[in-house]
């Protein structure tokens, strides 16, 4: 992610300061920087433009001094919520007082991560999206402390660079990833049940999806999620000793994400994920035989008779149990309306624009169906409360759905915390 927000500052001519852990990984930054910013010269040249970013805009290093008088910074090591606290105590001590600190976590508490510092009022999340210099979504994530100038200067970054800034409030995973969440284990949930990862992915792509999910956790790489599910004690070693393996404090889990990556296959950066590519760093995804074998295997140690899903049973249990979610983000008031939750997967996670977001899809297809599909499924299913339909929804289809922006009226003041 580092790469792609310098790629991103540095095109906006904004001159940055890059900081690295150690010398080979600040060279390896460099080279990823350096290339991105030599392929946008090569396509203006190609339009007839003249390029105007320069590398010179951007200096490489290893010292958290040479920070002392920059009025921004972004910060996006590893997603790890001791790790961020210790940059941030750094940051306070080394940067001047009134400069801005952001974190670009996934999902971790920021007025957590704010605490640490002497002026949590400076703090903001600023999420960017993988491909970081591609993605054209920022959220912008207020703390509980977060000042409006903080606010207003985040969003006015975006604007800067060129994305969508949509503002959100600080929840785990915030809007975005929190919607992901129940998305990602459903279709986890088919693969356990005896999909492949390109079916599911074909028919998240055939509705319009840049990437099915498993593509696009590949992209993303899958360490993210298996660090943020350990920091909630779902992976690793803080899981009680004889917790059955398909289970979580009582409710369903799927570890076959956690499984992959304890045998360091990360996606693309190590060119094996849920596909094999054709190199670290390969970008084309090929079904993999030995993922259809772990599979096999996982399904047989398990005693789970594989059953077929169609597409659209596929889309109904991953699209719903999203939608869900969006509805539930509503209630909570963390999204300041259906609209910007729209805006954050048009713009963030590659959805079909000419379906106009998960939540304006929703209305489409029509909520009593989206209501009745959910219910259905939870009562087979009690153990994944994910799938229980949110009391939102549930008031919205009994006046039997109406469009989106009636939704306010329909339902009176939406609770907003931003
Ligand atoms: C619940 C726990 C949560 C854990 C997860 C947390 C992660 C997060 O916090 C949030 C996230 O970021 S989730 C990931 C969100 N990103 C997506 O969903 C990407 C979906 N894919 C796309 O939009 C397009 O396929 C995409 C834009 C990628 C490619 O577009 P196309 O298919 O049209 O292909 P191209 O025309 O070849 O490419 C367009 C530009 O994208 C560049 N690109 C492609 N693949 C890339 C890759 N793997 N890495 C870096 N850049 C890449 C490509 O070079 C091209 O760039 P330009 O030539 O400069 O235009
Ligand atoms: N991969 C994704 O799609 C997205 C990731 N994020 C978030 O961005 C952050 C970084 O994620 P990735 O870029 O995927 O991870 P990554 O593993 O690719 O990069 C993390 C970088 O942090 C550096 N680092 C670690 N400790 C450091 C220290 N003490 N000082 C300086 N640098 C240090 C590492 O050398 C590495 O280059 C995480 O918080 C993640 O949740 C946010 C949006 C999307």
């Amino acid at each position: 992610m580092g790469r792609g927000i310098v790629t991103s500052l540095a095109r906006a001519n904004i001159p940055v300061i890059a900081l690295e852990q150690d010398a080979k990984q600040l060279e390896f930054g460099k080279k990823a920087v350096t290339g991105l910013l030599e392929r946008e010269a090569e396509k203006l040249i190609k339009q007839g433009l003249t390029p105007d970013t320069s590398l010179a805009s951007v200096r490489f290093t290893l010292d958290f001094a040479e920070l002392y008088d920059v009025d921004f910074v972004i910060e996006a090591v590893f997603e790890n919520m001791e790790l961020k606290k210790e940059i941030f105590r750094k940051l306070a001590s080394v940067c001047k007082p009134d400069a801005f600190l952001c974190t670009n976590t996934s999902g971790l508490d920021i007025d957590e991560i704010a605490s640490v510092t002497n002026h949590p009022h400076l703090v903001i999340g600023t999420h960017f999206f993988s491909p970081a210099n591609i993605m054209r979504l920022l959220e912008v994530v207020r703390g509980h402390n977060t000042s409006l100038i903080t606010i207003a200067t985040a969003m006015n970054l975006g604007k800067t660079l060129g994305k969508v800034a949509v503002l959100v409030g600080n929840c785990p995973l915030f809007v975005g990833n929190r919607l992901l969440g129940p998305y990602l284990e459903q279709a986890n949930y088919l693969l356990e049940e005896g999909c492949n990862p390109e079916d599911i992915d074909k028919a998240l792509e055939d509705f319009g999806f840049a990437m099915g999910p498993f593509r696009m956790m590949d992209l993303a790489g899958l360490d993210v999620g298996w660090r943020s599910r350990m920091e909630k004690d779902l992976t690793g070693n803080k899981v009680p000793e004889g917790t059955p393996a398909r289970q979580r404090q009582g409710i369903r889990y799927s570890p076959l994400a956690d499984m992959l990556c304890e045998m360091g296959r990360f996606g693309q950066k190590t060119g094996k994920g849920w596909y094999q590519y054709e190199k670290p760093g390969g970008r084309f995804a090929h079904p993999d035989p030995w993922v259809k074998d772990f599979l096999q295997k996982y399904r047989d140690t398990h005693q789970i008779k594989p059953r077929p899903s169609n597409p659209e049973i596929i889309l109904e249990r991953c699209l719903y149990a999203l939608i869900n979610e969006g509805f539930r983000v509503l209630e909570d008031g963390i999204a300041s309306g259906p609209e910007d939750i729209d805006v954050i997967y048009n713009n963030g996670y590659g959805w079909p624009k000419h379906r106009g977001g998960p939540m304006f899809y929703a209305s489409t297809v029509g909520l009593e169906k989206v209501f009745d599909v959910l219910d259905r499924y939870h009562k087979e299913n009690p153990d994944v409360p994910s799938m229980n339909p949110a009391f939102l929804l549930k008031k919205l289809a009994a006046v039997g759905g109406p469009p989106i922006k009636e939704w306010r009226t329909q339902v009176g003041k939406i609770a907003n915390k931003l």
